[in-house]
């Protein structure tokens, strides 16, 4: 409840309309009270929340939008998706919101349970001789048409209420068709020729249904007890009527009262009322006949030629709902319309006959409404626009009246917009205390719908809070007044009512809005009133196109307005999808290049080292060996010089003794064999030095190779560091032109605002101006189509043009 508290706190800075619903949690408490000379009675609202078909299981609708938390009270979450989750994510409204009913039906409730709890009740008040109005309020696909009439098999209110009615009156059934309704609620007496005229006309109605026609003459023979048998052919099984109905009355009541039943059905399409139960007219370009609403002498509106069938059974009734659905269907076909885009009102009513008079007349209604969805949504354009403009129109007048009805103390002080639509004007009598009204809210569950589902609760939680007073003289039967064949006061035993000719106006004298009077004859002044009436009806009704004009101009701006967001919205995210995946494709090859470098220089200084690779001891132990070899050369060099010397010595001493007659002969050749060895020695030893110099060297030089290789190795690594700098400096270039384009984006964003504001003013100054009648249609083509006039155009062509930057064009830069 909290989070519906916070959204109301929110709507109530709006005046008036369906946002204005600031006192939901206060429910009114009191059901029905008498306060004076009248009740009140808080007006009855039930929801019915249909079962999901398949095909929606299977779409996956079912995201548990809707919970039911008991009888009374239901809280809908805003699916992913749907607008309301995304709003409430920008911190307008909330996700979830609570709502009360007087009752709450699930979907697993059947259709005559659903009867037993809501209108059963109002039905018998019905019978008792008060008024009734039921409707049903949702959007198209939610039910309304299967909660009013049902199917053959599993029927709804409609035929249940005909049910009850006929298993009321049987026996009691009075099967002249001499009484007829008259106006709103008098009564006519017709002749016999009338009464011929009149079976006639019911005969050529049933013969809209051509496959039962031969059926009818049995049942338009007009016996008091067909109702039993026909009604076998609905499914009735479950439908008791209550007897204790009829337990106030005493038996000799009973036999003096006889009831006579009377039916119509037709609909309110595009502002214009059509009878359901006339024929639809064969010629292709030929327009159904539109009827006129006019009011009777005491205010109380009533539609003009209106067809009234006299129903003597059950059966009957049906075949009439059957006939005008039909009809309906048929002009919807011609005319291109799905059922939905009109609602269709059934009317009951009900002759109370005592002897020669006739004591009441009551009125139950069921109506079934237009589908509540909105144009923006539905896409609508030309036809379908104007058609969902008066569909709009309707409701959102029927919203402001159950808005004003809302307080009792403003029923007297406050304007209410009755007069604004048909089905309003029609509505005003049961309204303003002539009768009980009750509203069935039908709601699916489905996510794609969830949007218009939450408009339609917050619709049935301000008519929750409607409180209807009616006057307890006008629940009594009251006596209606008894007109002859003429439509002039009937003659009572030859005597004139004279109470009833003084109030009394033909229906010719009654004037309605749309009536043209005989002018020529009337004298100047009159004339100049009558303009003067006719220049402040002209106004009003400039006044009433303007605003109409105005809103369905404001739905359109705030359609387009949306559509701008939107694309500004996915142009964002795009750019944003688009920076990070640069981002991305650039941290990876930054990062491949980076390994792939690591893993080059790696593998070169490898392979390198491979190939010259020396270990380190073996390198060490060459070098000792050397060491050692250089010391042995040493050595040698040492004790080869020592030789030299010797040798020098004995070959000084061989020579002297060659010169000497006593040569040293034993000593000298072991000398010299000692001398050779050595020499050998030496030698060797020079070889083995030679070669471990030239294993020294060519060792150096692969040191040297090596410290080549490892320095071009090194080089390279700098050269590969080089490019991941360059990488590095395209990378927060990237980064500079992406803060470049968010700033574009914050620029368009702000475009869009002052977009925003100039069609705010504009609306405002077109509300101001009185523009020439150029007809609704006219303007909005006008505004739409000529892009070179008018200032809004001319922002939409700029802001067109400012959001195709150049920086889209480009190719994005890898
Ligand atoms: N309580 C229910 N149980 C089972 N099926 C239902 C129930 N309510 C509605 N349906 C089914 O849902 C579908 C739509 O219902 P229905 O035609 O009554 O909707 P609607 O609101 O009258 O639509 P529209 O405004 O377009 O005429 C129908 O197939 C109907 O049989």
């Amino acid at each position: 409840m909290e989070s519906t508290r916070n959204e109301l706190h929110l709507g109530n800075s709006h005046k008036g309309g369906l946002s204005d619903i600031s006192t939901i949690s206060s429910i009114v408490s009191t059901q029905s009270e008498t306060i004076g000379s009248a009740e009140q009675h808080q007006l009855k609202v039930y929801l019915r929340v249909r079962p999901f078909s398949k095909e929606e299981i299977s779409n996956d609708e079912d995201q548990g939008c809707v919970v039911l938390e008991n009888a009374h009270t239901a809280s809908l979450q805003a699916p992913k998706g749907s607008a309301t989750l995304k709003s409430s994510e920008k911190g307008i409204g909330q996700a979830l919101h609570k709502f009360t009913f007087s009752q709450i039906f699930g979907p697993e409730t059947d259709q005559a349970s659903f009867f037993g709890s809501t209108i059963k009740s109002q039905v018998q008040d019905f019978l008792e001789g008060k008024n009734a109005l039921i409707f049903t309020y949702g959007v198209t696909n939610a039910g309304k048409t299967h909660t009013i009439q049902g199917s053959h098999k599993d029927p709804g209110l409609l035929p249940r209420a005909i049910n009850v009615i006929f298993e009321h009156i049987k026996g009691k059934q009075y099967d002249q068709m001499d009484l007829k309704p008259y106006l709103s609620s008098d009564v006519q007496y017709l002749d016999p020729n009338q009464v011929k005229q009149e079976k006639s006309s019911k005969a050529a109605v049933f013969a809209l249904l051509k496959e039962e026609t031969e059926q009818y003459p049995k049942a338009s023979g007009g016996s008091a007890n067909t109702s039993t048998s026909s009604t076998s052919s609905l499914c009735f099984s479950s439908v008791s009527y209550d007897q204790t109905v009829d337990s106030t009355e005493t038996a000799p009541e009973k036999e003096r009262h006889q009831f006579s039943v009377w039916v119509s059905f037709y609909e309110i399409y595009n502002e214009s009322v059509y009878d359901l139960l006339q024929p639809i007219p064969c010629a292709k370009n030929k327009k159904r006949n539109a009827l006129r609403v006019c009011e009777d002498s005491s205010g109380n509106s009533y539609v003009r030629d209106l067809k009234w069938i006299n129903i003597q059974n059950v059966e009957q009734g049906c075949r009439i709902l059957r006939i005008g659905n039909k009809n309906r269907s048929a002009a919807s076909t011609k005319l291109n319309q799905s059922s939905s885009r009109s609602h269709s009102i059934f009317t009951i009513k009900l002759l109370k006959i005592e002897g020669p008079e006739v004591q009441r007349i009551s009125e139950l209604s069921l109506c079934d409404l237009a589908g509540s969805e909105r144009c923006n949504k539905t896409k609508t354009f030309g036809e379908r626009l104007k058609e969902a403009g008066n569909i709009n129109n309707s409701l959102l007048i029927l919203g402001k009246c159950i808005a004003g009805l809302r307080h009792s103390d403003r029923i007297k002080s406050n304007y209410i917009p009755f007069r604004e639509s048909k089905l309003t004007r029609l509505f005003q009598s049961v309204f303003c205390g002539k009768g009980r009204a009750c509203m069935i809210v039908n709601i699916n569950q489905c996510a794609s719908t969830y949007d218009e589902t939450l408009h339609v609760m917050k619709f049935s939680a301000v008519a929750k809070q409607v409180v209807q007073i009616i006057p307890t003289k006008s629940l009594e039967s009251l006596a209606p007044r008894l007109v002859g064949r003429d439509g002039k006061p009937f003659l009572k035993n030859g005597v004139i009512d004279g109470e009833a000719l003084d109030s009394f106006l033909s229906e010719e004298e009654l004037l309605d809005e749309e009536d043209e009077a005989e002018m020529s004859i009337l004298p100047q002044e009159e004339l100049l009133n009558i303009i003067e009436n006719l220049k402040e009806k002209l106004l009003a009704e400039r006044r009433k196109n303007l605003v109409q004009e105005i809103e369905i101009r404001k739905e359109m701006g705030d359609a387009m307005l949306q559509q701008l967001m939107e694309s500004e919205e996915l142009r964002s995210r795009q750019i944003a999808e688009l920076k990070e995946g640069y981002e991305e494709k650039l941290e990876n090859t930054f990062e491949l290049y980076k390994d792939a470098l690591k893993e080059h220089a790696y593998q070169c200084a490898l392979e390198q080292i491979e190939d010259q690779y020396v270990p380190v001891d073996e390198f060490f132990a060459e070098q000792e060996k050397v060491e050692e070899l250089r010391r042995k050369v040493m050595e040698l060099e040492q004790k080869l010089q020592g030789s030299t010397e010797a040798l020098s010595v004995a070959l000084t001493v061989e020579s002297a003794v060659q010169c000497s007659p006593d040569p040293p002969a034993q000593e000298a050749p072991q000398e010299l064999e000692k001398y050779k060895a050595l020499y050998e020695a030496k030698c060797t030893a020079e070889n083995l030095c030679e070669r471990k110099e030239e294993t020294i060297q060519s060792l150096e030089r692969k040191i040297e190779e090596l410290t080549e290789t490892l320095q071009e190795a090194g080089e390279s690594f700098l050269e590969k560091s080089a490019e991941i700098e360059t990488l590095k400096k395209r990378v927060a270039d990237q980064a500079h032109e992406m803060d470049r384009l968010q700033n574009d984006l914050a620029e368009k964003e702000s475009l869009v605002s002052s977009l925003r504001e100039e069609l705010t003013k504009l609306s405002k100054e077109s509300s101001s101006q009185s523009k020439p009648r150029k007809g609704l249609l006219a303007n909005i083509k006008e505004s739409v189509t000529s892009p070179r006039k008018g200032p809004l155009s001319r922002t939409l062509r700029k802001s067109v043009r400012a959001t195709t930057p150049s920086t889209l064009k480009k190719k994005p830069c890898h």
